[in-house]
This record gives structure tokens, sequence and C-alpha cells, in this order.
């Protein structure tokens, strides 16, 4: 690895920081309840803004996304992994990891004889997921290491990864080309991106029945738990995103091949699978 990374460790029950570039410092132990929400940060109209969001919301994520879903994202998030490719023994990046999801699906898959690098620019989100990894204890985690880090100029040297996941991740990129161009980047010749997201389905059935959901079902639960803005913004944020097709054109303008998106449950949610050369 590269640059200034910052990589998350326990020591002792305790949160510490590091990166390559300085000594250890403590961090501040995990925060368990959200910071207040202004209306005026609650729109995600940049990155800043979107890391604050993260941050907010990181204490109710996982909980929110097992109940609002009705578990149904861990199967989603399972074939994301198996799209990836990835094996034993392999190298494997996770972008915008979040909580850890799919970082502990790699993990198991890849096994002690290969390595996870899961990086975030929460740091909130970031906790959270070493704390799980802690809670959660399985051997296999020791090839898990957590970097601060954004997903627009990754601290890695080029040809490093067999396979990288990106669950929920690009959607809320910025600059969704850089973000790829990065990606292919980062990968060995020949290995494979996966890409889990909502989808933005073609079909106008499809796009009103996710709309209904947010509107009716997420967005008043959500409210319920403090985060209306945090979770209005899904709405938004999937009527700009990248269609399937758009999403396999960006892959193939960048330089990747063989790049095909996957519908699934019915187009509510998609996978981009996409080939380095
Ligand atoms: C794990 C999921 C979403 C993660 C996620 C991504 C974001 O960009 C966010 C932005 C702002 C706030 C929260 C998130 C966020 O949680 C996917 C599932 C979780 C959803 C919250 C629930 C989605 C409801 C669907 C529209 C319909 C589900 C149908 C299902 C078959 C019951
Ligand atoms: C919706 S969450 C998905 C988390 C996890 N992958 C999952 O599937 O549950 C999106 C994550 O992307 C991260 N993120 C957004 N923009 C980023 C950037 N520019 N660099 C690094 N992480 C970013 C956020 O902090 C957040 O944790």
């Amino acid at each position: 690895m590269v640059g200034a990374a910052a990589f998350l460790t326990h020591h002792h029950n305790s949160l510490y920081f590091f990166s390559s570039a300085s000594t250890p410092r403590f961090l501040p132990e995990p925060r368990l309840r959200a910071s207040p929400s202004p209306a005026k940060q609650s729109g995600a109209c940049c990155s800043t803004d979107r890391r604050k969001l993260f941050n907010r919301i990181a204490p109710v994520y996982d909980n929110l996304n097992d109940l609002l879903s009705l578990g149904q994202h861990r199967i989603w998030k399972r074939m994301c992994v198996s799209w990836s490719g990835a094996k034993k023994g392999d190298t494997v990046l996770d972008l915008c990891c979040g909580s850890g999801d799919l970082t502990f699906l790699l993990s198991e898959k890849v096994g002690l004889g290969g390595e996870v690098a899961a990086l975030d620019f929460s740091r909130e989100q970031l906790s959270i997921a070493s704390a799980r990894q802690q809670l959660l204890w399985n051997d296999c985690y020791k090839n898990i290491k957590w970097i601060e880090g954004d997903a627009l100029n990754l601290p890695f040297e080029g040809s490093y990864f067999d396979a990288v996941t990106v669950g929920y991740g690009l959607r809320n990129l910025d600059n969704k080309q850089k973000a790829m161009q990065e990606i292919l980047r980062v990968l060995k010749p020949g290995s494979k991106v996966s890409i889990l997201d909502f989808g933005k389905s073609n079909s106008a059935l499809v796009r009103l029945a996710q709309e209904w959901a947010i509107d009716n079902v997420v967005v008043p639960i959500a409210s319920f738990h403090g985060f209306t803005e945090e979770y209005k913004y899904l709405k938004t944020s999937i009527s700009e995103f990248l269609t399937g097709n758009e999403q396999e054109m960006l892959a193939k303008d960048v330089g990747f091949t063989d790049a095909k998106h996957y519908p699934i449950a019915a187009g509510l949610m998609g996978n981009l699978v996409a080939r380095s050369r």
C-alpha cells in the first residue's frame, strides 16, 4: 500500500488509529448516539455533507438496513461478494465499506491466507465496523485492515487487488468516472469489481414501487429514529444515479471489459460486474 492511509485497529479494547506516516494516537471512543442533525446539515449535496450524513446515521445504520429490507440486504451482499470472484488467499478491497458487512463476508472468503483492505471516509462507520470485528470474533477477521480514506484517491499501488467490492457506495460518489478509474488502476489484470446498489430501473412500475416504499415505509421509520432528511436523501440519490445500462457504459468507457449489470429483487437493487483488462 502507498500514501498516508489511516488504519484502525484494536489494542487492549481501545480503539486506536495509526497512519503509515505517523506514530499511533488514540481516537475518541466511538460515539454511541447520533449527533443532532440540524436541517441545514441534512442535505447531501457534496462529499463533505455526505461524510457527515454517514457519520450521523452510523449508530442506526445496520439495524435500519435489517428492518427496512426485511433482512434481504444480507442476501444481496452475499451475491455481490460471490460475483466479485474473490477466493481463498486473495488480496481484496471493500471500497466504501461502511460498517463492514461486505468486508466480513470477503474476510471469510479469502481466509487467513488472504488480506482484506476495507476503506471508508466516515470515521463513525469505521468505528462501528471495528467494534463489530471484536464482537463477532472470528479468527479469520485478523486479515482485515480498516482504512480511513477517499474512494476517489486510493492509497494503493497499481495492480494490487484480486477483487474489489463496492456496496451502496458508487451512487454516493461525486465523481463516478474517477472512482471507476481508481478501481481499475488498483485491480490486477483480469480481476473483477462487483458493485451493489439500488437499481434505477427502466420500468416505471418498479420506480414507482421503490419511491412509494421510500416515502411511505423507509422515511417514516427513519424519522422515528430522528433521521428524516438523511433517509429522504435515498430517493434523490437514486433518481440522480445511473441505470444499469449507463453503469455498463461507464465501466466500458474507463477501460473495463465484460461489464454486465444484474437486476436484483425485480430491479429494486442491481449489481454491476466488470473485469479489468
Ligand atoms: C443496505 C441498503 C442500503 C444502504 C444505504 C445506502 C445509502 O446510500 C443510504 C443513504 C442514506 C441513508 C441510508 C442509506 C442506506 O441505508 C439496502 C436496503 C436498506 C433500505 C433502507 C431499504 C430499502 C427498501 C426498498 C426500496 C424496498 C425493499 C424491498 C424488500 C424486498 C423488502
Ligand atoms: C451506504 S454506505 C454502504 C456501506 C457498506 N458498503 C454497506 O453495504 O452497508 C456508503 C458508504 O460509502 C462511504 N463513502 C461515501 N463517499 C465516500 C468517499 N468519497 N470515500 C470513501 N468512502 C465514502 C460512506 O461513508 C458510507 O459508509
